[in-house]
């Protein structure tokens, strides 16, 4: 592998030679039906990455290849698959690709090969999805457990719950029915537990203590708020219902209460461990273990198409090189995930962790401050209802929003009518298409409260219908995507030490030692009375 030299985006040639593009392409002009046809790439897992209605031009597009290679992206990944050290802040290996397949060779970590070691986690998960199943595993009662509750936060949360609600419908349409129904309980708000724990059977429930340090409050008050609920209900050995996903060298790991645990290690970072036991334990649980299996194989597609050595062969790297022309080059602060399928309803929540924690960075790898943006704010709400929202202010508003746009062309479920004239799903996507245009070329109106500016970029990823195998190609294409992007901007994308500060007051006032007299006054009126 040749050598790897990092440097800032600032001290990249072509860089400089895209900021004298800083105008992007006219989208009137250069948006035609030809380049709707030829302007997209595979994105594996039967997902195409559409960038047709891009600000960008050939010229552009040239030069950003030319920072792909000047910024040596493919070499980066393959050290990353490699085992090098990439998570500088935590002097850590960064290996989440492993859990879905091995593109680099072996990764061996004190004497243990650690594909072996994470393949052993998923066997493990999928026999034991399958003796709850059958009823091999039951609860204390001798009844079977028929729901299954997830107790996590953050990365321990918001993935496999956003992959649960992808997938749910396809199962229920394709299986008749789910294995499980799954529940989450991640806020410390104790009306989050309460709204779940009315809902359950207790005796019937299954819960998953998933947090990988085994330390965060949050998920340690929920799990205690549980067993206190589960005992009032004459359940007296809670831990007998529960099973813990956690790192080995976490103090969950050490308890032998639990009715089973799974296992990660450190090299696998909340954010991105939806494919490991963090996400495999519940989807094998509520939508069966050849779903999730799937679902590594479509991931395992996007990460292999992630090694296409053009980059305009290659989707997330491309997805990533036009993000950071329209962040650092074009200025815009925000992108949008507009996802045209009520399934992904919670995959924009994911990615907001996934790219704010890895990219909301103000240091280099080094901990040197960077003179330009880096990580853009995340939001977005599935179409059609986000237009019924905020698509007033993506229209006509001061400030250009590049959009992501998310489609497919059948529905998960099969359940539609034809009504005047059209179906459901025509209508869904005739609304998405149409807005794709009305952002890119607008309409002009002398009444300048009716003009509709246009030069609103946006990009399609687009496939069949949402399957495990789409939905996992999804889940990495934009990790791959976010990787792509903190090596363009030279940091750090796997540690996340600005959580770290919010923690530390929240003892202080928690111990009623706050050390800030604001602090105090704020904690008085909200009730927080500490003796
Ligand atoms: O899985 P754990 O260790 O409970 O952490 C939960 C979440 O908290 C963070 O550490 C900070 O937000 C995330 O990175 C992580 O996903």
């Amino acid at each position: 592998m040749g050598s790897i030299s990092y440097r800032n985006l600032d001290q990249c040639e072509s860089f400089h030679a895209l900021l004298k593009e800083k105008g992007g392409a006219s989208l009137r002009e250069v948006l035609t039906p030809e380049r709707v046809g030829s302007y997209q790439v595979p994105a594996g897992g039967g997902l195409f990455y559409n960038y047709a209605a891009k600000a960008v031009d050939e010229r552009i597009l040239s030069l950003l290849s030319d920072l792909a290679k000047e910024q040596q992206l493919l070499e980066k990944y393959r050290a990353l698959l490699a085992g090098e050290v990439m998570n500088t802040g935590e002097k850590r290996k960064v290996l989440h690709h492993l859990q879905r397949g091995e593109l680099a060779g072996p990764v061996v970590h004190e004497g243990v090969n650690l594909r072996e070691f994470y393949v052993e986690q998923h066997e493990k998960a999928f026999e034991f999805a399958r003796k709850v199943h059958e009823g091999v595993v039951r609860g204390p009662s001798g009844a079977p457990f028929t729901t299954v509750v997830q107790i996590g936060i953050g990365g321990s949360d918001l993935g496999p719950r956003a992959l649960y609600y992808a997938l749910e419908g396809y199962v229920r349409a394709t299986k008749g029915a789910l294995p499980m129904e799954a529940r989450f309980i991640s806020n410390v708000d104790p009306d989050d537990a309460a709204a779940v724990l009315s809902s359950i059977d207790p005796a019937r429930t299954l819960f998953i203590l998933v947090s990988k340090s085994g330390t965060t409050q949050e998920t340690l008050t929920n799990a205690a708020l549980v067993s206190s609920f589960l005992r009032e209900k004459g359940i007296t050995e809670p831990k007998r219902q529960m099973v813990v996903v956690t790192s080995k060298t976490s103090p969950l790991a050490q308890d032998p209460d639990y009715l089973a645990g799974f296992y990660i290690d450190d090299f696998i970072g909340g954010r991105y461990s939806a494919t490991s036991p963090v996400g495999g334990v519940v989807l094998s649980l509520a939508l069966g273990p050849e779903v999730f299996q799937e679902l590594l194989a479509g991931a395992h597609e996007a990460d292999r198409s992630a090694l296409e050595p053009d980059p305009r062969k290659n989707a997330a790297m491309l997805d990533a090189l036009i993000g950071v022309y329209e962040r650092n080059v074009l200025n815009h602060p925000a992108t949008a995930i507009l996802p045209y399928s009520q399934a992904l309803h919670r995959f924009p929540a994911h990615l907001q962790q996934l790219d704010m924690e890895s990219n909301g960075k103000r240091v280099n790898r080094w901990g040197e401050p960077v003179a330009y943006p880096t990580g853009p704010i995340i939001f977005g709400e599935p179409g059609t209802n986000g237009q019924h929202s905020f698509y007033q202010l993506l229209h006509q508003g001061t400030d250009i929003v590049p959009l992501q746009f998310i489609g497919f062309v059948e529905g998960q479920t099969g359940f539609d009518r034809e009504i005047d004239g059209s179906t459901s799903q025509q209508k869904l996507n005739a609304n998405l298409a149409a807005q794709i245009v009305a952002f890119a070329k607008g309409k002009d109106a002398e009444d300048q409260n009716k003009h509709f500016p246009g030069g609103r970029p946006s990009s399609l990823l687009y496939g069949g219908r949402l399957t495990p195998r789409t939905a996992g190609a999804l889940l990495a294409h934009y990790e791959n995507k976010v990787m792509f992007q903190g090596f363009l901007w030279n940091i750090n994308s796997f540690d996340q030490e600005g959580v770290q500060l919010g923690k530390v007051l929240t003892k202080e006032v928690l111990a009623g030692t706050p050390t800030d007299p604001v602090l105090t006054a704020y904690a008085r009126i909200l009730g927080v009375r500490r003796s």
